[in-house]
């Protein structure tokens, strides 16, 4: 499958009157692609998300998604392309079924993937029930379904697994990661450390407006791993973080020798730590 970049923002910038939500931002995203974009609350990733999918127009700079000026995006660009945000979008007085196979019907898919896809999001037993009255998790598992229903090529996710149990998450995760297998772009905002490192291939952190970092999540947390460090567990249930030295190369060759070694880790620091260095401030 060859990949291509089916989003790109060049020095992108949103004013809100006086206080600018973004300041000329710059990513690419390719097809088969989970992009993160990470911030804490009020960095500006929604607006971004309003911005790439046509739902607000930018103050300056420009971006083209599947290689279209968003300037043009009109509704045929839905076709191709999914969004979850809040603004869910669903009727709620039609059972989860009868949204799904109205989505359906519009974008000429065949109903019967619907029955799939509600057991992979979990919600196959609920298809009878009213959309309105579903719980907050069950109606957001039913937006990402109905988003997804038609394969797009590009999909916007606003914090796609906020409220979700564990179990829940982990499906939809799942569910994620095959989607990019088949070639979807994927880009989710996220404040949720773990599933960044999980998902993406690629992520931008985002401070007030300003990507202040980006790359693949395992290279980032390498790239601050100034201190390097060894969380170490021994037979009689002790425990060490040492240092990087010769001297604690020595240690571990000792125990090791003595099978004394129980756990050995690598101590480099998490996404979390590492945009709370960059900024000095926590993700959430
Ligand atoms: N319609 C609007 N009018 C004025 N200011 C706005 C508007 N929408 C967003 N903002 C401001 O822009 C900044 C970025 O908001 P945005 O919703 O993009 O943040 P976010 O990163 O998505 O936050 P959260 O994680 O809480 O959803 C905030 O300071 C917010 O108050």
């Amino acid at each position: 499958m060859e990949e291509q970049t089916v989003i790109h923002a060049e020095q992108l910038t949103k004013q809100f009157k006086n206080e600018p939500a973004l300041k000329k931002i710059s990513f690419s995203v390719r097809s088969g692609e989970i992009f993160g974009f990470l911030g804490p609350s009020g960095s500006g990733k929604t607006t971004t998300i309003k911005i790439l999918t046509g739902q607000m127009a930018q103050t300056s700079g420009k971006a083209a998604v599947l290689g279209k000026p968003i300037e043009q995006i009109n509704e045929s660009i839905y076709e191709q392309v999914g969004i979850v945000t809040d603004n869910s979008g669903l009727y709620e007085r039609m059972t989860v079924y009868s949204n799904l196979k109205l989505f359906a019907k519009i974008l000429g898919i065949d109903k019967e993937r619907i029955d799939d896809l509600l057991k992979r999001v979990g919600l196959f037993e609920h298809k009878n029930k009213i959309a309105g009255k579903l719980s907050k998790g069950m109606a957001q598992r039913l937006v990402l379904a109905r988003a997804i229903l038609h394969h797009p090529k590009v999909l916007f996710l606003d914090e796609p697994t906020s409220g979700l149990d564990p179990s829940t998450a982990a499906a939809v995760h799942e569910l994620l990661l095959e989607l990019k297998e088949t070639g979807t772009a994927i880009f989710l905002t996220t404040h949720n450390m773990d599933e960044a490192a999980k998902l993406c291939n690629h992520v931008a952190l985002l401070h007030e407006g300003v990507i202040v970092e980006h790359g693949a999540p395992q290279a980032l947390c390498l790239k601050y791993n100034r201190n390097k460090q060894y969380q170490i567990r021994l037979e009689d249930e002790r425990e060490f973080i040492l240092p990087h030295s010769e001297e604690t190369g020595e240690k571990i060759r000792q125990w090791i020798a003595n099978g004394e070694l129980v756990t050995i880790h690598s101590n480099e620091p998490t996404l979390e730590k590492v945009f709370l260095e960059l900024t000095g401030r926590e993700l959430r």
